[in-house]
């Protein structure tokens, strides 16, 4: 198994409910993905899944040429670079901004971890510079404001330079202009072809940055479509995606919706 991500079938129930149902979905090297749909469609729950942290119950997940529940999670776990409003939580708000990105490589160098300070603390400040927050790297996390946490979130996830990369609403609670510069960093790392292949969760289509190449569009737990964006993200698999005539338009490279 090559591709980056292989899942066919893949279903996730909780209390008896389908989170997710029957998912078949490839991600190759190079791609770059969007995972659109409603509140509650199950955006977050795939994510959890091509992060290694939690297993289907139906189904067969490949991610990274290995099969989820036949290989160690703290293998793989590494390999997957993670951004997202669940891990933000758990950063100790007194810990400042350059450990918050150094230490995603210490939960991988693990005991070697002395050896690896210098080198680790250069490539922290290496990827706070490409995010534009290197004059934040002394300051505690608790005190930035919510663009610049994300923003320090991704370098972290950047850190261990992982195969993977997983960013979920990477966007969420930014003002405009927020919003704007993360889109134009993503758009960069995304036009990349260094970079890993990722995944992009938002709710919005205004979100998408300029490089992203593919959509995944679910409603309850379900796919309405995916493929490549210029011919997946139209007014009707959007409008029921969400429940809602709308509109559509592409100006220049970015994407705009509203309803009919
Ligand atoms: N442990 C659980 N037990 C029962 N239901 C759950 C559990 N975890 C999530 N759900 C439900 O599964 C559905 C999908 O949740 P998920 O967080 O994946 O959606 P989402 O698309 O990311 O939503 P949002 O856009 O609101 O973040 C939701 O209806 C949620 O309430």
């Amino acid at each position: 198994m090559s591709d980056v991500l292989e899942f066919a079938g893949v279903g996730v129930r909780r209390g008896g409910n389908a989170l997710l149902d029957d998912i078949d979905w490839s991600v190759e090297e190079g791609e770059r993905w969007v995972v659109i749909g409603p509140n509650g469609a199950g955006k977050t729950t795939l994510l959890q899944i091509a992060a290694a942290r939690i297993h289907p119950t139906t189904g067969v997940a490949g991610i990274l040429g290995e099969v989820l529940g036949t290989v160690d999670v703290f293998d793989l776990r590494p390999r997957i670079g993670l951004a997202s409003a669940a891990l933000a939580e758990r950063i100790p708000p007194e810990e400042v901004v350059r450990d918050v990105v150094v230490t995603a490589s210490w939960a991988v160098t693990g005991r070697w971890r002395e050896e690896y300070d210098v080198m680790d603390t250069g490539r922290a400040d290496e990827l706070l510079r490409t995010m534009g927050v290197s004059q934040l790297a002394d300051r505690r996390f608790s005190t930035l404001s919510e663009g610049e946490r994300k923003r320090v979130q991704i370098a972290r996830a950047l850190m261990t330079d992982p195969e993977l990369m997983l960013l979920d609403e990477p966007a969420a609670g930014l003002d405009l202009r927020g919003r704007e510069e993360l889109v134009g960093r993503l758009s960069v790392l995304a036009l990349d072809l260094e970079s890993p292949a990722m995944v992009l969760v938002t709710h919005h289509v205004e979100e998408i940055p300029p490089g992203f190449t593919d959509i995944l569009m679910l409603r309850e737990g379900r796919i309405v479509a995916a493929g490549p964006l210029e011919v997946t993200l139209t007014a009707e698999n959007l409008s029921t995606t969400f429940d809602l005539p709308l509109v559509v338009e592409k100006h220049g490279e970015r994407w705009l919706a509203r309803a009919a």
